[in-house]
């Protein structure tokens, strides 16, 4: 896949930017990612929320993509990519936060290899289970993995298989790291200077 731009009379190919943001489930990966959108410009798709979007629009996989979350699953890779590489196309932008993906490795390896592209860096949200269990259970948006029971499967989930992933990122120097247990304007103080050094070694 390319992205053709015109520099200087000729077609080149510039990959986008992508940020993944990676953090247990509750750990404030939407609500820092709309700050982000908002202050730095970026586009923002959330793999669960294009899975869900999926499921209500009557797509022939939606009952197992359903399933899949109702018991804190990950969905097969080829499935979610082929949304997230359908939503970057159409977006227009050339910088983007991914949330709540690589979940595992096979999302890792897999989006690597069918959209070749590498991310500039990791934002990894550390919280508590107990606070993060706290946040699922008032989150109210009617969803239906947001219940004790389902919420434990989550934890482990993350714990087997996306910590992994954020380990396979750290061995890289790519992880940034954020207290996410603070209130969300303080979080967001954090996030803030790693986009604005972000911001500064692109203009560099
Ligand atoms: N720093 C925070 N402190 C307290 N509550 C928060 C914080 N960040 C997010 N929340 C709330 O916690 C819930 C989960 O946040 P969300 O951004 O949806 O997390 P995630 O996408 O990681 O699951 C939401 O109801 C949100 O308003
Ligand atoms: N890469 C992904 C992301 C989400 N999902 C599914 O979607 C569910 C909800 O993901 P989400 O990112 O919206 O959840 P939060 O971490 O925001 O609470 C996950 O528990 C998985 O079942 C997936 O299968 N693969
Ligand atoms: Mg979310």
């Amino acid at each position: 896949m390319g992205y053709p731009t015109e520099a200087s009379g000729s077609l080149i190919e510039k990959k986008p930017t992508v940020v993944f943001v990676l953090g247990g489930p509750g750990s404030g990966k939407g609500t820092q990612c709309a700050n982000i959108v908002k202050h730095f410009g970026y586009t923002h798709f959330s793999a669960g929320d294009l899975l869900r979007a999926e499921i209500k629009s009557g797509s022939e996989n939606g009952t197992m993509i359903q399933n899949m979350i109702k018991e804190g699953k990950i969905v097969p890779s080829e499935v979610t990519i082929r949304l997230l590489q359908k939503a970057i196309l159409q977006s227009g932008n050339d910088k983007f936060l991914i949330d709540g993906f690589p979940r595992n490795e096979e999302n890792r390896a897999a989006f690597e290899v069918i959209m070749l592209i590498e991310p500039a860096f990791v934002l990894y949200f550390e919280c508590s289970e107990g606070e993060m269990e706290r946040r699922l259970l008032g989150r109210n948006q009617g969803r239906e993995d947001d219940n004790i029971e389902t919420i434990r499967k989550r934890f482990m989930v993350f714990l087997e298989s996306s910590i992994p992933v954020i380990e396979y990122y750290e061995s890289k120097g790519k992880v940034r790291k954020i207290n996410a247990g603070k209130p969300i304007e303080e979080v967001f103080e954090a996030v803030r200077t790693i986009f604005t050094a972000q911001d500064d070694k692109i203009a560099a």
